[in-house]
């Protein structure tokens, strides 16, 4: 399958396949994404409301001082000729013409204050900010502290969300090391430790119940079983490694033995060609996904930005963005037939392939935003545009 297409293939099956709404208390719902359009429940603001500390005045002045309005107090009318201390944020009483600010005002000695209003009102109106029933956000909007607070504002205790989806990480190999150093034909496991911080940036939470306790042998029985108890947790299941046909490669056979069926089944790109993407059926319908990366590691996260990426989001309830561009800085040849991904570090919209980037080795991958996409068939030109695929990294958390 083309590159463009894999992509496009995720996000729909996600999106196919998202999880029905949920209610969340609003302290729950930051990340998540609205299920509903959100409206207000009410005129915001609710009541008219001071805008400065001062004297709410009728008729003219002066006025005589009748007490005070602090926040959060429902007033008596105010009667002409007289005046009521309003603190910033207290309910305006009616028949209010003005509200003198406080250092504007003058307390004469009989005890009366005189002043002058400002021209401009001095108190927020109901409904200025929004009335009741207004569209605030669509459904699918990511929600955002802003988004929650919104909500706040206007009287809701929850959110209609899509829940997060519940992701589990699986590395298969015998020849990988969790602790100490590599040698002697055995490597360091470089994905289980890194996945699910990925997994976390793309809106995943850890499959609550289910923690692997290292890599999973090479054999069916140990590989089908593992994913069969990853999936009794977890929407979608990321494993690492035995995607090809090799003597120990056996993620095809067991994805057969839990009646999987793909949505994608390798993909014209390079590095990370042999990756699988495919649908587990469930007991309530709706499939589970297990992402097959290929276990060279930068491989490995070439798969989780091309597969994983749009596959999430389209499970969120989002839509997929077009890619960024940006200018190459240098000549990048193509890969024939196959797309081309390259880490890349992107600066004041020029991307600068780094160094150190084959397909085993994740230095250069550990400096770079992301991977440039040099498209089948062509060469990338020094200076030409190139679209990029960005890795998930949270701003300010640039390498
Ligand atoms: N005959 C062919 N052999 C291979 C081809 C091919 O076209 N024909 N393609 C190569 C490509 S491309 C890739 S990518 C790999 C994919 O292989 P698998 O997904 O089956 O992965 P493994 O064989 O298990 O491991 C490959 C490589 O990566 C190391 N590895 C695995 N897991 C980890 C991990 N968690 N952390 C660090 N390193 C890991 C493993 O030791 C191997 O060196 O197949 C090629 N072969
Ligand atoms: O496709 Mo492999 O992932 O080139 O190294």
């Amino acid at each position: 399958m083309a590159w463009t297409e894999a992509r496009s293939a995720a996000h729909a099956a996600g999106l196919a396949a998202r999880p029905g709404p949920v209610s969340v208390p609003l302290a729950e719902a930051d990340g998540l994404t609205l299920a509903a359009a959100l409206t207000a429940r009410t005129d915001l603001p609710a009541f008219p409301a001071a805008t400065v500390d001062g004297y709410a005045v009728r008729g003219p002045g002066p006025w005589s001082v009748a007490g005070r309005v602090l926040a959060g107090a429902v007033p008596e009318p105010l009667r002409a000729g007289t005046a009521v201390q309003v603190a910033t944020g207290a309910m305006v009483p009616a028949g209010t013409e003005q509200i003198i600010r406080a250092e504007e005002a003058r307390r004469r000695p009989d005890g009366r204050v005189d002043g002058r209003g400002r021209p401009e009102r001095e108190w927020r109106e109901p409904g200025a900010e929004a009335t009741c029933g207004d569209e605030l956000a669509p459904a699918g909007t990511p929600v955002t502290p802003a988004l929650i607070g919104l909500a706040a504002v206007c009287g809701h205790d929850s959110l209609p969300v899509i829940p997060a989806v519940r992701a589990a990480v699986l590395v298969f190999g015998d020849e990988l090391l969790t602790a100490g150093l590599p040698g002697r034909g055995r490597v360091r496991d470089g994905l289980g430790p890194q996945l699910p911080g990925w997994l976390r940036r793309l809106g995943a939470l850890p499959a609550a119940g289910f923690a692997p306790l290292g890599p999973v042998p090479d054999s069916l029985t140990a590989q089908a079983s593992a994913l069969e108890a990853a999936l009794a947790h977890a929407d979608l299941v990321c494993t690492a490694g035995g995607t090809m046909r090799g003597p120990v490669d056996h993620l095809r056979p067991a994805l057969a033995a839990l009646g999987g069926r793909y949505v994608v089944d390798r993909v014209a790109v390079r590095p990370g060609f042999p990756m699988v993407l495919a649908e587990v059926p469930a007991p309530d319908g709706r499939p589970r996904f297990v992402a097959g990366l290929p276990g060279n590691p930068q491989s490995a996260i070439a798969a989780l930005v091309s597969l994983v990426a749009p596959l999430l989001r389209g499970l969120a309830g989002r839509p997929e963005p077009p890619l960024p561009t940006a200018r190459l800085a240098e000549r990048v040849p193509g890969r024939g037939t196959f797309a081309r991904l390259v880490p890349v570090r992107v600066e004041r919209g020029v991307a600068e392939p780094v160094g150190h980037t084959g397909a085993a080795m994740l230095r250069g991958l550990a400096g770079s935003d992301g991977f440039a996409v040099i498209p089948p068939g062509t060469d990338g030109e020094a200076g030409a545009g190139v679209r990029w695929a960005p890795l998930p990294l949270l701003p300010g958390q640039r390498p």
